[in-house]
């Protein structure tokens, strides 16, 4: 955000596209970076409709938005039951620097998301901290885990090929 600018939080959504290397395979991960208000909560579905992976983030330094967490995770497990999700605490550098600001203790964060099978890190953007692991992991788990597997996409149609001109031109008048 430019100086000066005013902090609206993120209406919509913005995308991104990250290149991830898995194991010499180039995967492509399409991040649509959704707003976490609740107010947004009918649009945010329209951007995670479908979505293989769900990064659901919190603020460490307040309590309450991981209150809000728990709110999304719901979403998703009742209207994307092929997300996996990941939960992740953001701001670690300023728990980091200030043990006192943390008000979302690591272990409560842990057994809530053992319940739900989902993976938690915590993050920070302004240092980087762990963010390129974390999108590492998901590509990984993707290409690991996803029922959704490039190799068993159908073939497309060779043109050159006998065979399928005539199953394509059968019928033809
Ligand atoms: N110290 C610190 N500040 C951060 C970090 N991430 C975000 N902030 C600050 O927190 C404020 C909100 O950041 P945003 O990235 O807009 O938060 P958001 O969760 O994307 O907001 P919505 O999209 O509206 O839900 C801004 O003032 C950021 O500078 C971080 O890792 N460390």
């Amino acid at each position: 955000m430019g100086a000066g600018a005013v902090d609206t939080g993120t209406i919509g959504a913005a995308f991104v596209a990250k290149a991830i290397n898995v194991g010499g395979r180039n995967v492509i991960l399409g991040i649509w970076d959704t707003a976490g208000s609740e107010r947004y909560e009918a649009m945010s579905r329209i951007y995670y409709r479908g979505a293989k992976a769900a990064i659901v983030c919190y603020d460490l330094t307040d309590r309450s938005s991981f209150d809000r967490v728990k709110f999304w995770v719901n979403e998703l497990q009742n209207f994307e039951e092929n997300c996996r999700i990941y939960i992740c605490g953001t701001k670690s550098d300023l728990v980091e620097n200030d043990k006192s600001m943390r008000q979302v203790d690591f272990h409560d964060v842990q057994d809530y998301a053992d319940e739900i099978k989902a993976h938690l890190c915590e993050t920070s953007s302004k240092t980087g901290q762990s963010v390129d692991e974390l999108f590492q992991k998901v590509a990984e788990d993707y290409v690991n885990y996803s029922d959704f597997q490039v190799q068993s996409e159908p073939k497309g149609v060779d043109l050159n090929s006998r065979r399928d001109l005539t199953s394509y031109t059968c019928c033809h008048h």
